[in-house]
């Protein structure tokens, strides 16, 4: 066996090793659990408590915990040991079936929303039996989801799981209507592309801005960026290869299915793409390889970066969510099948997705805001923030032919009607990609490229499933019953492409007319921040959905909209307190001691001879004095800004705030200190520069 078949998977309780400790009853019994859901009574829970405590203990574990993700975006954990005194003075390691499916952390300092008071501190974590346990550390951790007293999900893997199961529901129905009845279950799977940045921990530590808010709030344009389009792609230098090496080792020990690794199109950028795999998985291992990428690069000196946007003017970072959706029987219901009938219901997942896109484009933008990731969208190849789909020539032709009832010319000039037997047979789109479109047909999956690279892939996930969920529901909720099945779904395949093909668009997402034609003509909504689009969530015709579908409470809806728009404002907060003390403390008198160190030179040359020209540091100093006033000026402005915020009178309201004065005093400033920047010297300029960074790892 290679080292890498070797320990792939070592630290997880995964399928093998159950099989190995678990009685045969017992193994049996979870694995329906786990596939089917059904539910698990104690005695089983006992045994596979005991049998996976031995397993950790014998591969190093001490302690335990329930492993979660509040709505922080990072997960948590509680460690417990697993020692208990025993008679003798001694103590035995023990772990029980109750231990493994609940945990009650007193956990009143995570964001609730309101849907718990800090005095209510109790809040219970479950087991999540559909992803394996893990050791990390000395620890045994296992995947939990996480709810208040009252039974609320305060998490994200909660949500998660209800829209694959809403999913699961409705896709069903439409399988049984093409006559399918073998497949047993649906689920979506995932392949999140994680981009990243690499720092050495030297400039790391020298820039507070980049410590404070994982991105540079200043820094001039370096003579080199991404122009030469020379490091995509590019040679892997040796340290980041070392890097790169260790980490697919960490990751692969923990069962992740690390795959593709590049240099991506920024100096200091790179890529980790992951094999996909179900949805629910999928989001623990992002959440993971994000922890984990941090950790090793540390031990390399090096700083890892996931902000969406942490150098201006050249790539962010994204993370494209690669979507399918798929059976148990091994069928992808996204790729296009190999007879007429599998086609046919091939267009009909393909419209679902369709429709599901152009009815909750906003759910979806919603899904991925962050005051980071509003830095990144529309700019360096990641979408703009108006939601459209890119379905690629082949598919668009077709489509049009069912629209409008022509033949489709390159399948045998057949008339697209849709009856199962007269559907032509059509092969994989074969197409360029589109980098600039938000959501990208590419074959057998979609590519939701909006993502933010900081970003838990759970939210766009969830919006995802379940207004796909919503399409299918509404598609067979009409054909049940039908008497003329062909006929019914021709005709509703065709609406969909009449009402949704608004949302189809495969030209340049950048194009300023685009974004006319788009918002304009075409209806399509166009949320450029966080503030803008977080209010939407609790549109009715969302909540409605989301409720219909059980993948929310109204309430719970309430509580995100609430986190997200405080945590959108108190980053943009941090940001601007950390410029107000960057400017004032550190850039402003660097630059005063810079333009005094220059005018005491012009005095003692005029001292020496009065005729010696003087006309370049006269010049600079001027320059250095109106920028300096303008920087301390603009400093004071921002920092007003803020204080004002306290005159917010809801968390809406304060984010219009932030939009509309923090954010434009903050670029003010940024744009007099960078300006400043070009023209300081070097020797008196207080923070390493943009070229320093990004050609620091060496
Ligand atoms: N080449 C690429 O795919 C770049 C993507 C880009 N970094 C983003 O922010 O999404």
């Amino acid at each position: 066996m290679s080292t890498v078949t070797k320990i792939f998977g070592s630290k997880v309780f995964d399928d093998r090793v159950m099989k190995a400790k678990l009685p045969a009853k017992i193994y049996n019994s979870l694995r329906r659990t786990i596939d089917e859901g059904v539910d698990l009574d104690i005695g089983v829970a006992n045994a596979v408590a005991s049998a996976m405590k031995d397993w950790a203990v014998e591969n190093g574990a001490t302690h335990y915990t329930h492993w979660f993700q509040p709505l922080t975006g990072i997960t948590a954990e509680k460690h417990d040991s697993f020692i208990s005194p025993s008679p003798d003075g001694g103590i035995i390691m023990e772990f029980s079936g109750k231990e493994l499916i609940k945990g009650e952390p007193d956990a009143s300092s995570f964001p609730s929303g309101g849907i718990r008071a800090t005095f209510e501190a109790r809040g219970y974590t479950a087991w999540d039996p559909t992803s394996y346990a893990f050791i990390k550390g000395k620890t045994l951790c296992i995947p939990t989801a996480f709810c208040s007293y009252g039974g609320e999900a305060l998490d994200k893997k909660t949500p998660l799981l209800r829209s694959m199961e809403a999913l699961n529901t409705q896709a069903l129905r439409i399988l049984r209507l093409f006559g399918n009845d073998a497949v047993k279950c649906v689920k979506t799977s995932v392949g999140p592309e994680q981009e990243y940045f690499l720092i050495t921990k030297e400039m790391y530590d020298a820039r507070p801005d980049i410590r404070f808010t994982g991105r540079t709030l200043f820094g001039a344009k370096p003579p080199k960026g991404q122009e030469m389009d020379d490091h995509y792609f590019g040679v892997i230098k040796p340290r980041v290869a070392e890097f790169m090496e260790d980490l697919n080792e960490e990751l692969w020990k923990l069962g992740i299915l690390a795959k593709t690794e590049h240099n991506e199109v920024a100096p200091a950028q790179h890529e980790l793409a992951p094999i996909y795999t179900t949805t629910n998985i999928a989001t623990d291992h992002n959440q993971l390889t994000m922890e984990i990428m941090q950790k090793v690069a540390i031990r390399h000196e090096l700083v890892c970066l996931l902000h969406e946007k942490p150098f201006a003017g050249v790539n962010g970072s994204g993370k494209h969510n690669n979507w399918s959706i798929s059976t148990d029987t091994g069928a992808n219901l996204l790729s296009p099948g190999a007879t007429p009938c599998e086609n046919a219901q091939f267009l009909l997942f393909l419209c679902a997705v369709i429709k599901a896109v152009d009815d909750y484009q906003d759910l979806l933008r919603i899904s991925v805001a962050t005051a980071g990731n509003d830095h990144r969208l529309g700019a360096n190849e990641a979408p703009p923030a108006v939601v459209s789909m890119f379905l690629g020539d082949e598919l668009n032709a077709i489509l049009e032919a069912i629209e409008t009832d022509t033949p489709y010319v390159a399948a045998d000039k057949t008339k697209m009607k849709l009856g199962v037997n007269v559907l032509p047979k059509f092969t994989r789109d074969t197409t360029d990609r589109n980098r600039t479109s938000p959501f990208a047909f590419t074959g057998n999956k979609f590519e939701f490229r909006m993502l933010g690279s900081s970003n838990s892939i759970a939210c766009a996930n969830i919006m995802l499933n379940a207004a796909v969920a919503e399409s299918l529901k509404i598609y067979a909720d009409r054909l049940e019953g039908t008497e003329d099945f062909e006929t019914a779904l021709h005709e509703m395949i065709k609406k969909t492409i009449k009402d949704h093909k608004r949302i189809i668009f495969n030209g340049n997402g950048y194009d300023d007319s685009w974004i006319k034609e788009a918002t304009e003509q075409r209806g399509l909504l166009n949320y450029r921040t966080t503030a803008d689009c977080m209010p939407h969530l609790l549109d009715k015709k969302n909540v409605e959905m989301l409720t219909a579908h059980k993948v929310f409470s109204n309430r719970e809806l309430q509580s995100r909209e609430e986190i997200m728009l405080e945590n959108y404002c108190k980053t943009v907060i941090i940001e601007a307190n950390t410029m107000t003390d960057m400017a004032k403390c550190s850039y402003a008198p660097a630059i005063e001691r810079y333009a005094s160190s220059i005018a005491q030179n012009a005095m003692f040359k005029k001292s020496l001879d009065a005729t010696i020209p003087c006309a370049y540091e006269a010049g600079i100093v001027k320059r250095l004095s109106v920028l300096c006033d303008r920087i301390a000026n603009t400093a004071d402005e921002l920092e007003s800004a803020v204080i004002k915020l306290s005159d917010a009178e809801s968390i809406d309201e304060e984010a219009y705030m932030i939009r509309d004065t923090v954010l434009v005093k903050m670029a003010e400033l940024r744009a007099a200190v960078d300006e400043a920047e070009t023209i300081t010297s070097k020797d008196f300029w207080p923070f390493p520069s943009y070229a320093d960074m990004l050609f620091s790892v060496r």
